[in-house]
């Protein structure tokens, strides 16, 4: 068996750097029973990764993004694995949009527990290239969607019994990088947003954090890329490999988890270490 791999020796299981094991050899099959979980973006890429493993562990999830054919094999696939699950369409960017679709998700389910905020868009342009629409598109979506979904759930949580929220940031809202100006700025203004109403809902029992994905293979990632992920993008990684959606599924459920019970206002990378500056020698 290679390094980078699972290895599991009598019945213990022994993880490096290889592949993420799906969620249900990790967490309690029951960790989200009782609990409604939102999922902007659900219906693709890490959001669909991020919503079918809540609910394998119980919870009743809402998917939502603008295109309901995205969303709908999600919700049958849930309710194939005999879980609930709800669809609505929403455009994050639209604050109205996005209230509605709070007050349709609570009725729903009677509550939000949890708040993925995974809606997310990207392009690499030159930053001289970025049109005021373009900028747009992308800080839009990442940040005014993020603080709309934030606000809206937020007052809910507020009023209820509080509850965990989780951002989907980016490894290149740390330092600014070329063709990221729209991107690494929206996704820096993300994580600050985080810290923020960590530090002021704590008070409510509401909890905050932001995941920071490095190279996640998506379709979405790869179309941002212009088409193709350039495989000398390799060396910066130590993993030797990008990431897949389920590589970040187990930060997800552990932030939202009562394991993080003092967990809150963090920033974690699900990077391959892309993060790590590379040796000047
Ligand atoms: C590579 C490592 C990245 C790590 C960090 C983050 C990663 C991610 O976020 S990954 C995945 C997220 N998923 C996607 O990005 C999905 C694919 N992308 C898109 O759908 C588009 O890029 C979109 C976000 C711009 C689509 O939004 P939409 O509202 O449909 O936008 P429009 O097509 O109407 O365009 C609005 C505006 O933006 C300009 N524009 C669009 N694409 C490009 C481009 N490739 N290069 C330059 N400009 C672009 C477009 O021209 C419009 O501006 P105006 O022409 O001035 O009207
Ligand atoms: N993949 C990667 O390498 C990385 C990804 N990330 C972040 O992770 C998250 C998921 O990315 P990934 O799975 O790769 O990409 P996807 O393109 O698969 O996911 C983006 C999702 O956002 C939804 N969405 C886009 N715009 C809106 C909008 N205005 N309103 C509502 N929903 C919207 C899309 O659904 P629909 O079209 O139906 O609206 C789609 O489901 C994003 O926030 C991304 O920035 C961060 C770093 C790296």
């Amino acid at each position: 068996m290679g390094s980078n791999s699972v290895r599991r020796e009598g019945d213990s299981l022994m993880v490096g750097l290889g592949e993420t094991p799906p969620s249900t050899d990790l967490f309690a099959e029951d960790l989200f029973a009782d609990r409604v979980v939102l999922v902007t973006g659900g219906g693709t890429g890490i959001g669909k990764a991020v919503a079918l493993a809540f609910a394998d562990h119980g919870a009743d999830v809402a998917v939502v993004s603008r295109n309901m054919d995205h969303l709908t094999p999600v919700v049958e696939e849930i309710e194939s694995r005999g879980g609930r699950a709800y669809a609505t369409t929403v455009d994050v960017r639209e604050y109205e949009s996005v209230d509605t679709m709070t007050e349709t998700v609570v009725e729903e389910f009677g509550g939000i527990d949890v708040l993925v905020n995974n809606a997310g868009a990207n392009f690499l342009t030159p930053t001289e290239l970025l049109t005021p629409n373009g900028w747009r598109a992308v800080v839009g979506t990442i940040l005014d969607g993020t603080a709309y979904c934030t606000l809206s759930v937020g007052e809910h949580m507020i009023e209820n019994d509080g509850g965990a929220i989780v951002s989907m940031g980016a490894t290149n809202s740390v330092q600014g990088a070329p063709y990221h100006a729209h991107s690494g700025a929206g996704k820096a203004g993300v994580h600050n947003l985080m810290q923020t109403v960590a530090s002021e809902w704590a008070v409510h029992d509401i909890r905050a954090n932001t995941i920071a994905p490095g190279i996640i293979e998506t379709e979405g990632v790869t179309e941002a890329a212009g088409g193709e992920l350039p495989e000398e993008i390799l060396q910066d990684i130590p993993a030797e490999r990008f990431g897949t959606p389920a590589d970040c599924v187990p930060t997800v459920l552990f932030l939202t988890s009562p394991a993080a019970a003092y967990v809150t206002g963090g920033y974690f990378a699900v990077d391959g270490g892309q993060l790590l500056a590379s040796s000047p020698f």
